[in-house]
């Protein structure tokens, strides 16, 4: 079985709720009829019933619970939980209120929030920032965890290297220039999702432009010391740096740039220096080599709500739905 297949097989197993509140969007309706008619999950459709009825076109999402934040009962209790999170940032029940009812996306949190649903997938019609601005707001970090960051499980067809052609690219998706502790927390947060997701172990690579010093520079030294940290803080795990991507993981190049490495050429978590390198490095896999991208996929997170590119197909909405039950599962 390939990796979305058995993504699919465990959220089947554990049938969680899962919220989507683009109901302005074609794809989410036909997500929504392959989720519910493979059962990988019960969906809850956040939006106007009329607007639902309307959008929803002859795709089947009978099986799902229509959550209307105007006429639902516990959007009352949702604004005053709202203004108790957030009143020290200024919140007034008004605004909580004007928020809930006219940003499914805040309503789907609260949802997540206040134990009505487990997690959450929306992105396909909304920027990365704003997608994340309101779990990050509401949510917070896990206990133990001070950051939240953004991977992509890629899986690159015909692919020997990483698990199989099966990586995490990390962070491509929310920080935007982590400092060295920032770059060691995500490394650390994605050899967990790996072995929550791909169940294997995780082998990382803090990525760069130099190998072991072959360039110098600040951006270098940044990754040295990111290395150095993560590798006090989990000692166990194999991660190395700093590495170029061909050293990472192709095995003969890994040998002779960064001889003695465990990591070296056999790298399948790719830590990427900052957010340009990650956002534009999963792109250019994604559609020169025809991978799958599942993402951006959060993690640090204290519940499951996850990310999709605008560019998503209903197919990816479909895999990060999965996604996100399993890692519910593992809360
Ligand atoms: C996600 C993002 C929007 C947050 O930044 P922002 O909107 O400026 O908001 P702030 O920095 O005020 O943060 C909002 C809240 O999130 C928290 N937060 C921000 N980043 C966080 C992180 N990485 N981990 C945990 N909490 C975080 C802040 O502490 C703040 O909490 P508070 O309101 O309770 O004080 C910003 O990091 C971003 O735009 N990232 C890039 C996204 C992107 O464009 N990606 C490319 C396409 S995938
Ligand atoms: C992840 C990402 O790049 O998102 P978008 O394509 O929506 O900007």
């Amino acid at each position: 079985m390939g990796f979305i297949d058995e993504i699919k097989a465990r959220a089947k197993a554990c049938k969680k709720t899962i919220v989507l509140p683009e109901t302005e969007d074609e794809r989410t309706y036909k997500a929504a009829e392959t989720v519910l008619k493979e059962g990988l999950a019960d969906l809850v459709l956040v939006g106007s019933k009329e607007e639902i009825e309307k959008n929803k076109g002859t795709y089947d999402i009978s099986g799902a619970t229509i959550v209307d934040p105007a006429t639902d009962a516990r959007t009352e209790g949702y604004i005053a939980k709202l203004v108790e999170l957030r009143q020290k940032k200024g919140m007034t029940p008004e605004q909580a209120k004007e928020l809930l009812l006219s940003n499914y996306l805040y309503y789907g949190v609260m949802m997540v929030k206040m134990g009505d649903a487990d997690g959450m997938v929306s992105g396909a019609c909304h920027s990365t920032a704003d997608t994340l601005r309101p779990c990050l707001q509401i949510l917070k970090t896990k206990p133990g965890t001070k950051l939240v960051s953004a991977f992509f499980l890629m899986v690159v067809p015909n692919c020997d290297m990483g698990a199989n052609g099966t990586f995490i690219f990390a962070d491509a998706g929310l920080e935007q220039n982590p400092d060295p502790e920032k770059l060691a927390n995500i490394a650390i947060s994605s050899a967990d999702s790996f072995k929550l997701l791909v169940e294997k172990e995780p082998v990382v690579a803090m990525l760069s432009h130099s190998t072991k010093g072959s360039a110098k520079h600040a951006d270098v030294d940044k990754v040295v010391e990111a290395t150095k940290i993560a590798q006090e803080l989990a000692p166990e795990l194999a991660l190395d740096g700093e590495l170029q991507l061909d050293a990472a993981i192709v095995p003969s190049v890994g040998e002779s740039k960064a001889p003695g490495s465990k990591v070296a050429g056999h790298a399948n978590v790719l830590v990427f220096p900052d957010l340009d390198a990650g956002n534009i490095g999963y792109k250019l896999v994604q559609r020169l080599a025809k991978a799958e991208a599942y993402g951006p996929l959060t993690q640090g997170i204290a519940a499951p709500v996850n990310d999709l590119s605008r560019g998503c197909s209903a197919e990816d909405i479909v895999g990060v739905v999965a996604i996100t039950a399993v890692q519910a599962q593992a809360e």
